[in-house]
C-alpha cells in the first residue's frame, strides 16, 4: 500500500490514485503576500465537547484521536463555511529532524510538524459520504513549533508507548482539542484536498496562522512511533507529510489584514 519510502511515497502516488495531479491538491505553499484579505470571512467557531473523545490509534500513516461523531457535540461553524461541520479526529504529520515535517508551508518555511483537525459537513449522512463532495470536509491545520514544552500536548504523548505499532489502539477519553489551538484563530483558507490517498478534492482548508509550542524532546517522542506492525522490522513515523502541489490558479483568502 502507499506510504511516505522510496517506492511508495508521495511521488508514486499517481499510480493508483491519478487525482494527485488534480487541480485542487494539498498541501500548499501559502504566500502570505499573495493572499487576499476577506472581510466577509467569519471568526472561526469552534466548540468541542471533551466527552466525545474516544480512543487513539497507530494507523500506520499518523496516530489519530478520534471523536464520537453521531451528534452535533463537538463542532466547527463560521469561518469560511456553511452549515455545521462535525469534528471526526485529528492527527499530525511530522518530520525526521525539526527543520521539515508540515505538509503545509509559509513562503517556503517549513514547521517540525502539523496539526489537522478533521470536521465533516453534516448535510451528508456521514465522514465517508461528505470525503466525496466538493464541500465534504472542512479541516483546520495548525503549525506546531519548537519552544516551550507544551503540556496539553504531553497528554497525547503519553499514550504513545501503547499505540507504539501499526493497528495499536487505546480508549482516550476527556481530552479537549481547544487546548491544541492557538491564541489567535486569524486564519488562511482555499479549496483543497486529502493530503494522503485517496486524495479527495474535498477539503475547505482553514490554516491559523500562529503556530503553537513544542519542545524537542516531544518532537522526539512523536518520532518513536512506528510505521510497522508489531513482529515487523522496526520503521520509525517520520516524515510522514507530502510536500506542498501546485496551487494551479486557486485563490488564498487571509480572515486578517
Ligand atoms: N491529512 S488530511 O488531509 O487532514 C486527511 C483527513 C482525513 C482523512 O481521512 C485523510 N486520509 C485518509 O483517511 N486516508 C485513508 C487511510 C488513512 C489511514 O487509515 C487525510
Ligand atoms: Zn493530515
Amino acid at each position: 500500500g502507499w506510504g511516505y519510502a522510496e517506492n511508495n511515497g508521495p511521488d508514486k502516488w499517481s499510480d493508483n490514485f491519478p487525482i494527485a495531479n488534480g487541480p485542487r491538491q494539498s498541501p500548499i505553499d501559502i504566500v502570505p503576500g499573495d493572499a487576499s484579505f476577506d472581510g466577509g470571512l467569519k471568526p472561526l467557531k469552534l466548540k468541542y465537547d471533551p466527552s466525545t473523545c474516544l480512543e487513539i490509534l497507530n494507523n500506520g500513516h499518523s496516530f489519530q484521536v478520534t471523536f464520537v461523531d453521531d451528534t452535533d457535540s463537538s463542532t466547527l461553524t463560521d469561518g469560511p463555511i456553511s452549515g455545521i461541520y462535525r469534528l471526526k479526529q485529528f492527527h499530525f504529520h511530522w518530520g525526521a529532524s525539526d527543520d521539515k515535517g508540515s505538509e503545509h508551508t509559509v513562503a517556503g518555511t517549513k514547521y517540525p510538524a502539523e496539526l489537522h483537525l478533521v470536521h465533516w459537513n453534516t448535510k451528508y449522512a456521514s465522514f465517508g459520504e461528505a470525503a466525496s463532495q466538493p464541500d465534504g470536509l472542512a479541516v483546520v491545520g495548525v503549525f506546531l513549533k519548537i519552544g516551550a514544552e507544551n503540556a496539553n500536548l504531553q497528554k497525547v504523548l503519553d499514550v504513545f508507548d501503547i499505540i507504539r505499532a501499526k493497528g495499536k489502539q487505546t480508549s482516550f477519553a476527556n481530552f479537549d482539542p481547544t487546548t491544541l489551538l492557538p491564541g489567535s484563530l486569524d486564519y488562511w483558507t482555499y479549496d483543497g484536498s486529502l493530503t494522503t490517498p485517496p486524495l479527495l478534492e474535498s477539503v475547505t482548508w482553514i490554516v491559523c496562522k500562529e503556530p503553537i509550542s513544542v519542545s524537542s524532546g516531544q518532537m522526539a517522542k512523536f518520532r518513536s512511533l512506528l510505521f510497522s506492525a508489531e513482529g515487523e522490522p522496526e520503521c520509525c513515523m517520520v516524515d510522514n507529510y507530502r510536500p506542498p502541489q501546485p496551487l494551479k490558479g486557486r485563490a488564498v483568502r487571509a480572515s486578517f489584514k
